[in-house]
């Protein structure tokens, strides 16, 4: 189902919690909402949908994936860029990662360690920290 965007900066703000296999409804959910807004959006953090757990869905080229509970254990080659959100209005400068080693669960809840690079890198950073209650 699609939702509406979140735009609260209080609810935005807060530490999400941890996922469950329960919650496979709000991954249907997100990752609809995402293709709803595929012409201005390239990931989507949970609570930009009211749901405040820790699960994010990420746009690579034809393919939106969802990871549960992620969490980054290493990152490298520090840069600096502009990013905009969808629950904002403005563009801020931000320091992001270039490449990054994610740990997180997949759909099925299997737990999954995987390296990202570049743009895809950029775009879990930013929805990691939504669940951290992180606005860029
Ligand atoms: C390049 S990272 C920007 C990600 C942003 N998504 C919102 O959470 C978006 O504009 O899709």
């Amino acid at each position: 189902m699609i939702r509406e965007i979140n735009h609260d900066p209080k609810f935005l703000s807060q530490k999400a919690v941890l996922a469950t296999p329960k919650d496979d409804q709000i991954v249907t959910d997100l990752l609809d909402t995402l293709q709803a807004n595929q012409a201005r959006c390239v990931g989507m953090a949970a609570n930009m949908i009211g749901e405040n757990k820790q699960i994010i869905v990420c746009q690579m080229g034809p393919l939106a994936f969802p990871m549960l509970n992620p969490k980054i254990i290493k990152k490298a080659r520090p840069y600096t860029t502009t990013e905009g959100c969808l629950s904002l209005t403005t563009t801020t400068e931000t320091t992001r990662y270039d490449l990054i080693t994610v740990q997180y669960f997949d759909r099925t809840f299997t737990k999954q360690k995987q390296e990202f690079q570049g743009f895809i890198a950029q775009i879990i950073q930013h929805e990691i920290d939504h669940l951290n209650g992180i606005l860029i």
